[in-house]
């Protein structure tokens, strides 16, 4: 049976008030290839920060082949650990191979002095990753992909048995970039070597990694095969769009896209959407409109709700009411002219009082002449209406034809389903 080369028990860890992992728990076996994947700030580097011991958890604990990494001596963990960050910072007089160099230092100790053996696996390490010609260059002279080759060779020239890689392939040129993932890949089939590469290109992890782990706001939320993580839904929830997951029919690989033919549409699309929304709920809705290239009109907002702000910034045509007075005769009729001129009407998932239960009834008007409706679901949790009369309304809207909306992606595929069968 495989020993657990990286174990994480309920770990939650962040730094000083902010707690950024939450509860984390998963293993992984000796000889394993997996890629740690999830949205810009869910939380991946600092789970590999957690992991080499350089953040303490708040909870929980973590343990390399059994050991919890914060009792293990700093030399020992380095013969376990090997992490390449996103970024390396040197002072200024370090040359190519003085850092490669570094990566020995553990074994050396800080008073020994390198032997034969050391500078045989340092001029390994180089040659692995294509920086021997640099040796005597000043690492802070050279690019980005270069400074991450070197990173990569020092970490090599540690002789890890698990390398962490936090996102370090994604400057590489093409060529660099297969090159070093076969080194991955050799070391991990031949010296059994484990692997844990954060990545943001899920395509090419799903064709080299055993198994993927899933991250979204702080949580692991699923581990698996690449099968069994790369499913369209899940990712395009996680993601927060539109994503597509196909079979390469020669290789057999998933391919995950998506981008290119969304932005293809990304034109004018000569469609207008009246946003019903309040309290910031509208924010999201807005941006994302805007990007898919939907004409956007707003309201009724209070003037100094977070909303109008936003509206204002992003240019969108907002009707207003005074701050923290109810929805007037005005506004509601120049609400009514900017419905009547949209193509859709969308309601966020701002939660009702008396005060805005007037934008409902605007809606509802909306429907009942023709036009196309949707509402944010689960309106219960959000009425603050007496006798509850949004969750009514919304009810005899949704018998009358509009339709719940669950998340913004699918809204916008709605949309575009919807806008494709009615040009
Ligand atoms: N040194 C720090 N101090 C305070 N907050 C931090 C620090 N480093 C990261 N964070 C915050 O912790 C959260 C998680 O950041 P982290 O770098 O772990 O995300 P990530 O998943 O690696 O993101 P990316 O894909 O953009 O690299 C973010 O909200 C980030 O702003």
């Amino acid at each position: 049976m495989n020993e657990n080369a990286l174990t994480f028990s309920n770990v939650s860890a962040g730094y000083k008030e902010r707690v950024v992992l939450d509860g984390v728990s998963f293993a992984i076996a000796e000889g394993e290839f997996v890629s740690l994947i999830g949205p810009n700030g869910c939380g991946k580097s600092t789970l590999l920060k957690t992991a080499a011991a350089l953040l303490k958890p708040l909870s929980g604990s973590v343990a390399l082949f059994g050991q919890d990494v914060r009792h293990l001596k700093p030399a020992v963990r380095a013969s376990l650990l090997g992490v390449v960050p996103q970024k390396i910072e040197s002072p200024m007089a370090f040359t190519v191979s003085q850092i490669v160099m570094n990566g020995r230092i553990s074994s050396i100790g800080p008073w020994g002095s390198p032997s034969s053996l050391d500078h045989d696996i340092v001029e390994r390490s180089m040659i692995y990753t294509d920086v021997s010609g640099l040796r005597e260059r000043f690492f802070t002279e050279l690019s980005g992909g270069e400074q991450q080759r070197v990173a990569l060779a020092m970490v090599l020239a540690q002789e890890p048995k698990i390398i962490m890689l936090d996102e370090s392939i994604a400057h590489l040129d093409i060529n660099h970039r297969q090159e070093v993932l076969q080194i991955l890949m050799n070391l991990n089939r031949e010296k059994r070597m484990t692997i844990l590469l954060v990545s943001h290109d899920l395509t090419l992890s799903a064709g080299i990694s055993d198994r993927f782990l899933l991250m979204d706001k702080g949580s692991l939320i699923k581990a698996g095969t690449p099968a069994e993580v790369l499913q369209a839904d899940l990712l395009s929830r996680v993601y927060n769009c539109e994503l597509r997951v196909q079979q390469d029919p020669y290789t057999g690989y998933l391919q995950v896209s998506g981008a290119q033919d969304t932005l293809r549409r990304r034109r004018k699309l000569g469609k207008t959407v009246h946003v019903i929304a309040g309290g910031g709920s509208g924010l999201e809705l807005y941006r994302r409109l805007l990007i898919e290239g939907y004409e956007v009109t707003t309201g009724v907002l209070n003037r100094l709700d977070s909303d109008a702000e936003a509206a204002r910034a992003l240019n969108i045509r907002a009707v207003l009411e005074q701050p923290f007075s109810p929805v007037g005769s005005d506004a509601i009729s120049e609400a009514s002219t900017m419905i009547d001129a949209a193509d859709y009407v969308i309601l966020s998932s701002v939660p009702f009082g008396s005060g805005n239960l007037v934008n409902l009834r605007l809606a509802e008007g909306a429907l009942n002449s023709g036009k196309t409706v949707l509402l944010a679901a689960d309106i219960a949790g959000r009425d603050y209406t007496e006798g509850k009369a949004a969750l009514a309304l919304s009810k005899r809207m949704l018998s009358a034809g509009a339709v719940n909306w669950q998340t913004i992606p699918e809204l916008m595929s709605m949309l575009q389903q919807h806008h494709t069968l009615n040009p």
